[in-house]
């Protein structure tokens, strides 16, 4: 118990009555104390003016009439004095939906506010018309200030029974009184409050927020069993059709989220705005992470990206695009959740737990050629309960959870005050945002670019009064923090800002040339010298994200992953042109004055690829090259340049938002002899011919391929898009490159069919290590990485034909399989076909001949590996990719020159 709870200072009171004998509350942090000067009373002083007596009424008053009033229009509305109101600003001047708008601003202010904020009011009355009557998004709010909102929960029915009191009472929308002390929030919900009250009140704002762009964040906060559960989460009903009147927070943030996002789509649809959103959930249990997604994965690691920010490794992330796919992960994520029981709670959450929501919109401006790209974090926090151990009894595990949740919450108590005290003063401070796994995690939430909310649960029975005062208290600190919340948004003005960054780097190219030395005449001082970050940069904001079609030029490393896919690709392109069509694919994006187009210039007939038996139709259409760069790009055609699947209506070339018809009239001259072979986004100018490009002037880092087939050769401008194209996806790789330094590796296996008698390796298609036909061994290795296109989607490709040579980059996993395959050598092949299910359901080891390696096995099955890169091996990499780097940009400006 030491070290946890401690004995708290007697601290005098309003009252002077309330004593805290056994807490360690969120303000009252050892930590803080270190190195820094007792606060002393000042730290339950309250911001200026938050706390005060609601004007003309007293407790007797509020008692009597607005502790018990039915919900109206007047219980909830957002009041807030130091800054203005949750939602950015007023609706976008749209008659129709300002005639049902259910937000209405108005100016308000009373004795205890200082000047005239503008407030946001809430008609409670009609919350069914919410969704039509959204407000507009308004990006240009520079409200800081976080938002408290103070939820009573009513009395339970041990409470009633037990204690005739009840302490707290609301006073106003915005006052409520703990005893005769009284302290105002930007909202107060009382006890009869609705979840779609609190919704509208919390929720919708945020939802608002982060259509602008605003990262933004909600907290639960409070004693345990306060309400913090139920406010966020609620109950969920089982169906998507029949939703409870009783969901909470969460939910029904997402179902506004996506109904507003459909709604902008709709209305945005010339400036093709579409959205993307992935989710993610986790928990934070006795100081670990929990990925509730994936539940296996535990004790993740948080990880600190200058160009990314903070974020959870290997944290699962999925694709979501309906409030079904929503309510799927969420309930997922809530099954996985750790909850114990209590003498306070039944149902107490043990840990904190954190949804988060990703939400991307891309839309171009077609007059101006401006792309924009917006994105914005939505955090769904409920943290843990505060608890005191005399009033939960707890013991053994759970008093060991009480402990680490006190310490995490005195934790963020402590950043909160250092913020606050911060944002009143003015002096910079050093916050400790490391002392806790959470507040580390969030902590661009706190104090940082992102709006908060923050909802502070408190019961109102006299028997949690000390607690209940801890948190009030700790909600007015957290009023007084300033956020510095500013819309994400990148813009790229497709032409004309290229146009200039092209100049710009012609001259520099230039300069460089004059000055260059005679030993530098093999053009080394090119490769070292050019500042190739920063001419990538420029050319990738101006061409915007989606530049990234694959194409498959030469990178100088052995990366026969890429190789494969660009097989792939090729052995599709050989089909249609055996088929007599050519493939080419116009858009009208326009780069300068040429047109974009795709072409395949070369590939390999039909007939080279059956022969050599590596390929099959079915291998194109199931086999994945996970590591690729270009990987994903199929699926992601949403917001990506067209891939190289010809059966894939390509999107638009700026920002992937529409897709162009397909051309079967290539603008291409056939070589005689056709050597050279690429595909990509070639950029060619209104009625020019493509012309012959010899073999010679091919620029380091192209790729030929060789081929009889008679086929176009790129022109120069088409080598130059090439290798920017390849420039462009080598820099996306390598912001992602924190994203690939570690990759999950899940196993799975199929059923097996031994073959009791080995094959010579000469047979062909025989796995090298265990001389079984691979096609009949068994094993069929699965995994999942992190997709860099996609973030973190996880992609599965099996590998039947030849595991081995397929996953020989990892010698663990070759390791494993091998295990694998021996494990499955049956002595009797029957009982060795029993080791694990078929399909995978169920992942026992019923009879195993090898105990150790059907453990293994198992433990993969139930985990994952963490293949961690070694610095080194990074570093290398990326040494390498900004060396290519310099090469295609050389290679670009020689033939811009
Ligand atoms: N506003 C409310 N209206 C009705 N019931 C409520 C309300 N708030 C909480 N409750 C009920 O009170 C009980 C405790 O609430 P909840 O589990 O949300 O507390 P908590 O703060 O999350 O506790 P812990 O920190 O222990 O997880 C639950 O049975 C819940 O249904």
């Amino acid at each position: 118990m030491k070290g946890v709870l401690s004995r708290a200072r007697s601290t005098p009171r309003g009252d002077g009555k309330e004593k805290e004998p056994f807490y360690v509350g969120p303000y009252r942090s050892k930590s803080a104390s270190p190195g820094r000067k007792p606060r002393g009373n000042s730290e339950n002083v309250p911001p200026d003016n938050n706390n005060h007596v609601a004007e003309g009424m007293s407790p007797v008053q509020s008692k009597a009439g607005m502790s018990k009033a039915p919900k109206s229009s007047k219980e909830f509305c957002i009041g807030n004095n130091a800054s203005p109101a949750l939602p950015p600003k007023p609706p976008r001047p749209s008659p129709a939906r300002n005639a049902s708008v259910l937000t209405q601003f108005h100016d308000r202010s009373n004795g205890h506010e200082q000047g005239t904020n503008i407030k946001r009011k809430i008609n409670w009355d009609t919350p069914t018309d919410s969704l039509q009557a959204t407000p507009a998004l308004d990006v240009s709010s520079a409200d800081t200030g976080v938002k408290v909102i103070v939820r009573v929960r009513p009395m339970n029915k041990k409470e009633e029974t037990e204690e005739a009191e009840q302490v707290v009472h609301m006073m106003s929308s915005t006052c409520v009184a703990l005893a005769d002390q009284q302290f105002t929030y930007d909202a107060v919900a009382g006890e009869n409050s609705s979840q779609e009250a609190v919704f509208h009140m919390v929720g919708l704002p945020m939802v608002e927020n982060c259509l602008a762009g605003f990262n933004s964040s909600i907290f639960a906060y409070g004693q345990t069993g306060s309400g913090k559960t139920h406010t966020m989460w609620g109950v969920m009903s089982d169906s998507d059709d029949f939703p409870s009147d009783d969901r909470g927070l969460t939910p029904r943030v997402l179902e506004s989220l996506f109904a507003r996002i459909q709604e902008e789509e709709m209305i945005n649809a010339d400036k093709q705005l579409l959205y993307q959103c992935r989710c993610s959930f986790l928990e934070i249990y006795n100081e670990q992470i929990t990925d509730l997604l994936e539940p296996s994965q535990r004790n993740l690691l948080i990880r600190e990206d200058t160009k990314t920010g903070v974020y959870v490794d290997s944290l699962s992330e999925e694709f979501v695009s309906s409030v079904h796919d929503v309510t799927r992960i969420l309930a997922k994520g809530l099954a996985n959740r750790r909850v114990g029981a209590t003498t306070m709670n039944s149902e107490s959450s043990r840990s904190h737990s954190v949804f988060t929501c990703v939400i991307e919109s891309r839309s171009k401006s077609e007059g101006e050629g401006i792309s924009s790209v917006r994105s914005s974090r939505l955090n769904l926090v409920d943290l843990a309960g505060s608890e005191r151990q005399k009033q939960t009894g707890s013991a053994g595990e759970r008093l060991k959870e009480a402990g680490n949740i006190n310490k995490s919450l005195s934790q963020l108590g402590n950043v909160i005050n250092i913020l606050a005290e911060v944002a009143q003063s003015g002096k910079h401070r050093h916050i400790p945002y490391r002392d806790s796994r959470l507040t580390f995690l969030l902590q661009e939430s706190l104090g940082g670019n992102a709006k908060l909310a923050m909802i502070c649960a408190v019961s109102p029975a006299s028997s949690c009064r000390s607690e209940t005062l801890s948190t009030l208290r700790f909600a007015q600190r957290a009023k007084a923090i300033q956020n510095k919340a500013v819309v994400n948004e990148e813009k790229a003005n497709d032409v004309n800002l290229l146009r200039e960054q092209i100049r710009q780097l012609k001259d520099e190219l230039t300069r460089m040339k004059s000055n260059k030395t005679a030993e530098d005449e093999s053009g080394s001082a090119f490769t070292t010298g050019w500042n190739a970050r920063r001419s990538y940069n420029i050319l990738r904001l101006s061409l915007g994200h989606a530049m990234k079609a694959p194409l498959f030029i030469d990178n100088d490393n052995d990366d026969n992953m890429e190789l494969d896919d660009m097989e792939i690709s090729l052995n599709e392109m050989a089909d249609r042109l055996s088929n007599g069509t050519t493939v080419s694919q116009s858009t009208d994006m326009e780069l300068g004055s040429p047109k974009l187009r795709k072409s395949v210039v070369e590939g390999t007939s039909n007939s080279e690829r059956a022969n050599d038996g590596s390929s099959t139709q079915k291998d194109l259409d199931s086999s994945t090259d996970i590591d690729s760069p270009t990987h994903g790009l199929v699926e992601d055609a949403k917001f990506s340049l067209p891939v190289l699947n010809v059966n894939q209506a390509p999107s638009d070339t700026t920002l992937g938002l529409n897709p162009p018809v397909e051309s079967h009239s290539p603008k291409g001259k056939k070589t005689p002899s056709g050597t050279g072979a690429m595909f990509g986004l070639i950029p060619l100018a209104e009625n020019e011919d493509v012309v012959d490009f010899g073999a010679e002037v091919l620029p380091e880092g192209m790729v030929a391929v060789r081929s009889s087939m008679s086929l176009p050769t790129p022109s120069p401008r088409d080598r130059l898009a090439a290798s920017l194209q390849k420039g462009l996806q080598i820099l996306d790789n390598h912001q992602k490159s924190s994203l690939r330094r570690s990759t999950n590796v899940r196993f799975s296996f199929q059923s097996c069919t031994p073959e009791p008698e080995k094959v010579p390796q000469s047979a062909g298609n025989v796995c090298p290590k265990c001389l079984m036909r691979s096609s009949t061994a068994g094993v069929r290795a699965s995994f999942q990485i992190p997709n860099p296109n996609k973030i973190a989607r996880t992609t599965e490709a099996g590998v039947q034909t030849s595991p081995h040579k397929e996953l020989s980059k990892s010698a663990e996993l070759v390791n494993l399989i091998e295990i694998g395959c021996k494990t499955m050598l049956p002595d009797s092949p029957d009982s060795s076909l029993e080791m694990l299910d078929d399909n995978q359901s169920e992942k026992k080891v019923l009879t195993p001949r090898k105990p150790e390696y059907a453990q293994k096995i198992e433990a993969l099955l139930a985990g994952s590996i963490r293949r961690e890169r070694s610095a080194e091996e990074v570093m290398t990499q990326q040494a390498a990719e900004i060396e290519q780097l310099n090469r295609l940009v050389l290679a670009w400006f020689y033939h811009l020159a």
